[in-house]
């Protein structure tokens, strides 16, 4: 098989040297690609604090395959497994429900680093970037809905100093990791029905960002970020954050990332379009790569045009140093190991797609104003054997080639999934 894989990559890199392209840089390139993985997806966004609470604040994990994630050390191993099944070294994102602290009861806005020194330990001897996200959902004081935009003063002040905690937890991520950890604000604030007052909550929410924000925390250890959301269920007709909101308050800062998820807009809208405006007005931009269906922004990540002019845009725009690529979905309805894996493996094929591309070839038809050309060359790049080439990568980064990832995901669930109640 291997033998098989050699000789198509050989046949491929001649094809490819054809049109000026250098596959040998583009695996090299490839594996300096770090994804952040969300822990969310391998427990349906349950975490430990309170594992059996509901999911609030419009967002929804359907389906009900067995062998999730019951504790942190179950989680660890389930990632350690779509870890080895995903060719490169990537980050993981955490959620603040995802603390272990024990038998004690400690309240969100009293987290604090040493909650998560097992997942420290582990992402050191794993070589993982760590990321990180309050959590300003599933909780009573988000029940009404509002949390960091919320009328009542109290509420307001928790969600906030849950927010700087989460920001000093992340800063103690980075220290321990040298690689600065990336800590998204997100939050549900929306009402289900026309508001009377629609600038008030920003008006609360820039007021409660500006608090955050204003505790000084190193930027080598610790990055901040935004995310916006068009609607969530029970928020269908406004929420605070939306996006127009965050890229004013980003582009207006300069010290504050971007967040785009995938899913968080019209379904016709496409962050793809996004990155290079946003790029031209903020530090940096942060991806939660998902696939929205209809109502849910949240299906696992397949090879889509959109994900590939995602990657695109990053790559030939020369953006990879300015966005953080994250994966943001949750399926409960399939293997939850396999959802990691193939959503991951979609983004880094996309990646290689991107980086098999004669840009400046295609740039020149362009600045000659020869679009025929430029649509010609497009669609025959899609009938190049980019498969070998991300077989040939798979070799190299000594993880299953092609679908014979499923048959370890398989094997885990006889052996260890399949025991979970
Ligand atoms: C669980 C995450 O915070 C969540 O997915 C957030 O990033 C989001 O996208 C909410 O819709
Ligand atoms: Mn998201």
């Amino acid at each position: 098989m291997s033998r098989l894989i050699q000789d198509a990559y050989t046949l491929a890199k001649e094809r490819y040297a054809g049109l000026g392209v250098d596959t040998d840089q583009a695996l090299a390139t490839l594996d300096q690609i770090s994804l952040s993985l969300h822990c969310w997806q391998g427990d349906d966004v349950a975490g430990f604090e309170n594992p059996d609470a509901e999911l609030s604040g419009g967002i929804a994990a359907t389906g009900n395959y067995s062998g999730k994630a019951r504790n942190a050390d179950e989680l660890r191993r389930d990632l350690d497994l779509a870890y080895r099944l995903i060719p490169g070294t990537h980050r993981l994102n955490l959620h603040a429900i995802y603390a272990e602290t024990g038998d004690q009861k400690i309240v969100r806005n009293e987290l604090q680093p040493e909650h998560f020194a097992s997942w420290i330990d582990w992402a050191k001897a794993n070589h993982h970037g760590l990321d990180f996200n309050p959590t300003c959902f599933s909780h009573p004081l988000s029940a009404s809905g509002f949390t960091l935009s919320s009328p009542d003063p109290a509420i307001r002040q928790f969600w906030i100093d849950h927010c700087i905690g989460c920001r000093q937890i992340g800063a103690s991520f980075g220290r321990a990791l040298d690689t600065p950890c990336v800590t998204n604000i997100w939050i549900p604030d929306g009402f289900k029905d026309t508001p009377a007052d629609r600038a008030a909550p920003r008006r609360r929410l820039k007021e409660s960002l500006d608090q955050i924000l204003a505790v000084p925390i190193d930027r080598q250890y610790n990055l901040d970020a935004v995310e916006s959301k068009l609607f969530g269920l029970g928020a269908e007709s406004y929420t605070a954050g939306s996006h127009e909101f965050y890229l004013g308050y980003t582009a207006s800062r300069n010290d504050v990332l971007l967040c785009l998820d995938a899913g968080h807009f019209h379904p016709t809208e496409m962050i793809s379009d996004k990155i290079s405006a946003a790029l031209l007005f903020v530090p940096a931009v942060v991806l939660h790569i998902s696939r929205p269906v209809r109502w849910d922004s949240d299906h696992v990540v397949t090879l889509t045009d959109e994900v590939q002019a995602i990657l695109h845009e990053i790559i030939a725009g020369g953006n990879l140093d300015r966005v953080h690529i994250g994966l943001d979905f949750f399926d409960a309805s399939i293997n939850r190991i396999a959802a990691w894996v193939i959503g991951a493996r979609n983004v880094m094929r996309a990646a290689l797609l991107a980086l098999l591309e004669p840009t400046d070839r295609l740039r020149s038809f362009e600045t000659a104003g020869d679009y025929t050309a430029r649509l010609a060359f497009q669609e025959e790049l899609k009938g190049m054997p980019w498969a070998a080439v991300w077989d040939q990568f798979c070799v190299q980064q000594e993880v299953p080639i092609g679908i014979r990832f499923l048959d370890e995901v398989k094997q885990y669930e006889t052996r260890e999934l399949s025991k979970r109640a």
